[in-house]
This record gives structure tokens, C-alpha cells and sequence, in this order.
């Protein structure tokens, strides 16, 4: 069995965070296992309460996962503020992940700020050169390459100075764009493009989660970077194409094997 760690934040309404985490990882049939960073009190249309969980709390996670059941690859996905991304910092110092997925959370889909604005510095410092690759959509693209970003020749350019902080791969995700929902993967030598057609929905609660989890479960089964990649970029659109209309407001994507399995779709 491979096992597969997320480091995020619990979004109560099950659509993100650490719910969207270990559901990707059960329909890649890898083992899930949690450190949580921070519990949201989270539904499809809102953020009403955030409380951080002490960055002690979540070095012992992180070690109680390591010293007993040591994980293929890491996801990290909220981690809130400086003294937590410290803690993680310290953790993967300590116990050495190779496969390690960096999802810069900084804003939820309902707007709610997920990152202090004042820890974006210490994510790019401390994390970034611990990663093997980080998946930011257009504004988190923005926020760490300062620059602004208007279409995919922008997208390359943000993902080259991404890459300046020591990360291995950048997928930089188009979603938030006019057009195909179309992410460039650049890996320091070589850009690609992934592209699918934009899917009309409302219900894409979870997107971004359930994308670099796929990421962390495809590089934990073994896939090289891309194929990993690649591959999630199928999963998620499959979870796009299967999005439930339930709550009032954006609705999660769906995690269910036997769509994915069946599908056959070729991204
Ligand atoms: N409507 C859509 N149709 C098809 N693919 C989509 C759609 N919206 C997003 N995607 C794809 O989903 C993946 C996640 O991208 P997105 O930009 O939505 O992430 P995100 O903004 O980080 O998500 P979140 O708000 O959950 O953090 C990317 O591969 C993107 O291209
Ligand atoms: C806990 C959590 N993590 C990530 C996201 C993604 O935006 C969210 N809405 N909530």
C-alpha cells in the first residue's frame, strides 16, 4: 500500500482542505493520513471562523506521522501563518520527503484570506525551496512573482520566477482565466501545457485541493512529475465534470473511482 500525507487546513462543508485531501487519496487507493494546520468553519458559501491549531501541535503531527508511517509524498495545503510554516519547515527538515506538493492556499472561493498577508514571505523562504513542485492559480502566480498576470505567455514568465526560489517544478493553473482551463508545467528546462475545455459550473468548491492532491497520490504510486501531473489534471476534471449542486453556494467536486476509471478521458 502506498501512503500519501496531507498538511492543511479542515474545511468543515467537506468540499476543500483536508476533506478534499483524503478523499483524492482514497480514489487513487492510496493510505491517507492528516496533519492539520487549521480547522475552518467552512460552508459552500462562506468562511464564518478560523482557528489556528498551535505550530507545536503540528510539528507533533507531522512526527507522529514519520516515525511510524512514513509517507510517498506530501501534499501541503493551508498553512495560515508564519510560525506554522516554521513548523512544517522543521518538520520536513527533520524526516526528509522526497515528494513534496506545495499548494499555496491564500484565498478561499468565497473570498475569506486562508494566509496572513504577511506570511506570503516566509511560504516563498521557508517552503517553497522544500518543494519538488508548487500548483498557484492566477492571483497566489501573481502574489509570488509580483508580477500580473493577463494570459499564458504571462503564466511562463511568473512560473520562471517562481522557480528563482529553489522549487523543482511550478504548475501554474489557469482556471481563473477567460477561456480553456489551461495550466503550464515548467520544470526549469521544458514548458508544457495541459489544456481541457472549460467546464460551466459553478460548483468547482475544492478545485485546487483535489488538483495537487492527485498530484501528491499520482507521485506516491510512483509516476514520474509529469505523468503525475497529467494525470491529475485528468482527475480533476473528471471531479469538475461530476461537481454536486448542494449547498447554496459553490458546490464540490466529485470523488468517485469508478467515473474516473470509466471515463477514459485523455487530457
Ligand atoms: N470550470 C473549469 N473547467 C475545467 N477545468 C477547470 C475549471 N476550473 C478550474 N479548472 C481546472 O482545475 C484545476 C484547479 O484550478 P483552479 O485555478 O480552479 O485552482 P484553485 O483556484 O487553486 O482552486 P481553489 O479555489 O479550490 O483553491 C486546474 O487544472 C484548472 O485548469
Ligand atoms: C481549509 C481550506 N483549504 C483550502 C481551501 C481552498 O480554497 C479552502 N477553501 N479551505
Amino acid at each position: 500500500m502506498r501512503l500519501a500525507l496531507t498538511i492543511a487546513g479542515s474545511d468543515s462543508g467537506g468540499g476543500a482542505g483536508i476533506q478534499a485531501d483524503l478523499k483524492t487519496f482514497s480514489a487513487h487507493g492510496v493510505f491517507g493520513m492528516s496533519v492539520i494546520t487549521s480547522v475552518t468553519a467552512q460552508n459552500t458559501k462562506a468562511v464564518i471562523g478560523v482557528e489556528d491549531v498551535s505550530p507545536e501541535m503540528v510539528y507533533l503531527q507531522i512526527k507522529a506521522v514519520f516515525e511510524d508511517l512514513p509517507p510517498d509524498a506530501v501534499k501541503i495545503g493551508m498553512v495560515s501563518s508564519e510560525s506554522i510554516i516554521r513548523s512544517v519547515a522543521r518538520g520536513l527538515d527533520e524526516f526528509g520527503p522526497e515528494k513534496v506538493v506545495l499548494d499555496p492556499v491564500m484565498i478561499s472561493k468565497s473570498g475569506h484570506a486562508l494566509l496572513k498577508p504577511n506570511a506570503v514571505e516566509a511560504l516563498k523562504k521557508e517552503l517553497l525551496p522544500r518543494c519538488l513542485v508548487v500548483t498557484p492559480n492566477i492571483p497566489e502566480a501573481e502574489a509570488l512573482s509580483g508580477m500580473s498576470i493577463k494570459g499564458v505567455e504571462d503564466m511562463k514568465r511568473a512560473a520562471e520566477r517562481i522557480m528563482s526560489y529553489g522549487c523543482r517544478a511550478v504548475v501554474v493553473k489557469g482556471g481563473h482565466l477567460e477561456g480553456d482551463a489551461l495550466d503550464v508545467f515548467f520544470n526549469g528546462r521544458e514548458f508544457r501545457e495541459l489544456k481541457s475545455e472549460k467546464i460551466c459550473t459553478r460548483n468547482t468548491h475544492g478545485t485546487g485541493c483535489t488538483f495537487s492532491s492527485a498530484v501528491a497520490a499520482n507521485l506516491a504510486l510512483g509516476y514520474d512529475l509529469f505523468t503525475s501531473v497529467r494525470l491529475a489534471k485528468e482527475y480533476i476534471t473528471v471531479a469538475i465534470k461530476n461537481s454536486l449542486n448542494i449547498g447554496g453556494g459553490v458546490g464540490p467536486v466529485h470523488h468517485f473511482y469508478e467515473l474516473y476509471r470509466r471515463s477514459g478521458l485523455n487530457v
